[in-house]
């Protein structure tokens, strides 16, 4: 039997971290191409995509370190109800914050925002991103679960991760892959989330949590658990999930395994 334990990484400065998580990344990367040729990898909004071309943005240190954007196929782990062009849309953080940054010879992702024609329905938007995902993963007859590469989430200061909140009916979805939300406690209510079981089917996921505001979470998310939906992808994953933090993020978590490489 493998570790089940989640591994809990702590970085003394967010480059730092940032340097660690691009390693992890391209590791994915390479993972993934190898394995069928392209890298499928969902993100989150809030502070990651700012994490993330701090990672991804910097010149390769050798050519096994090298991003290969042409690769990419980029797909949101959660996204508001909004226009893409909106300021809480995740699509338009994304974009503002790396897609805009990629230099050419980077090459290009393909990014799979949602359908915004479905704004007024989000079970309709949820539908219609999960279908995207059927035919990007194959038949939904013949996949139980889409499998990507890497999932990169955040953490919320009450221990939501995606748009799946603690105490909301949606954790205790099993069939659908993407869900609506009408009420999320996270402005803006209106979103979609991919469900429990997608996050957790992930070849990897990882956290990025940083910032003193974490640190009360991070305690009770690795040290009680209570059903927290972090806690429950760290249940699910086990060694598959691994957290970048910094030091004031972790500060006063017993496990840390303080900057150490994956
Ligand atoms: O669309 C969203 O609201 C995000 O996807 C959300 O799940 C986010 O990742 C966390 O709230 C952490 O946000 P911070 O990194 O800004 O703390």
């Amino acid at each position: 039997m493998g570790n089940r334990q989640p591994n809990l990484l702590a970085f003394p400065t967010v480059d730092a971290l940032a340097t660690s998580l691009r390693t992890y990344i391209v590791q994915c990367q390479n993972a993934g191409i190898q394995r069928h040729e392209v890298f499928k990898v969902a993100v989150s909004g809030g502070s990651l995509p700012k994490t993330l071309a701090q990672a991804l943005l910097t010149p390769p240190s050798s050519p096994e370190d090298a991003i290969k954007f042409d690769k990419w196929e980029i797909f949101f782990a959660d996204e508001r109800a909004v226009p893409l062009d909106h300021a809480d849309s995740n699509y338009g953080l994304l974009k503002a914050e790396l897609l805009d940054k990629i230099p050419a010879d980077m090459g290009k992702p393909v990014v799979h925002t949602i359908d915004v024609a479905q704004l007024d329905d989000v079970q309709e938007l949820a539908d219609q991103y999960e279908k995207l995902l059927v035919n990007s993963f194959a038949a939904r007859d013949s996949v139980k679960l889409p499998v990507f590469d890497l999932l990169l989430l955040g953490c919320g200061p009450d221990g939501h991760t995606c748009s799946l909140f603690p105490g909301h009916a949606l954790l205790r979805e099993t069939d659908a892959w993407v869900l609506p939300i009408e009420d999320s406690p996270k402005p803006p209510p209106k979103r979609i989330t991919l469900s429990l079981p997608v996050v957790t089917h992930g070849v990897k996921i990882a956290f990025v949590a940083t910032g003193g505001g974490k640190k009360e979470i991070m305690k009770k998310i690795f040290e009680e658990g209570n059903g927290l939906p972090c806690a429950l992808v760290n249940e699910a994953a086990g060694e598959r999930c691994t957290w970048f933090t910094d030091n004031a993020a972790v500060d006063g978590v017993s496990f840390p395994r303080r900057g150490s490489l994956i």
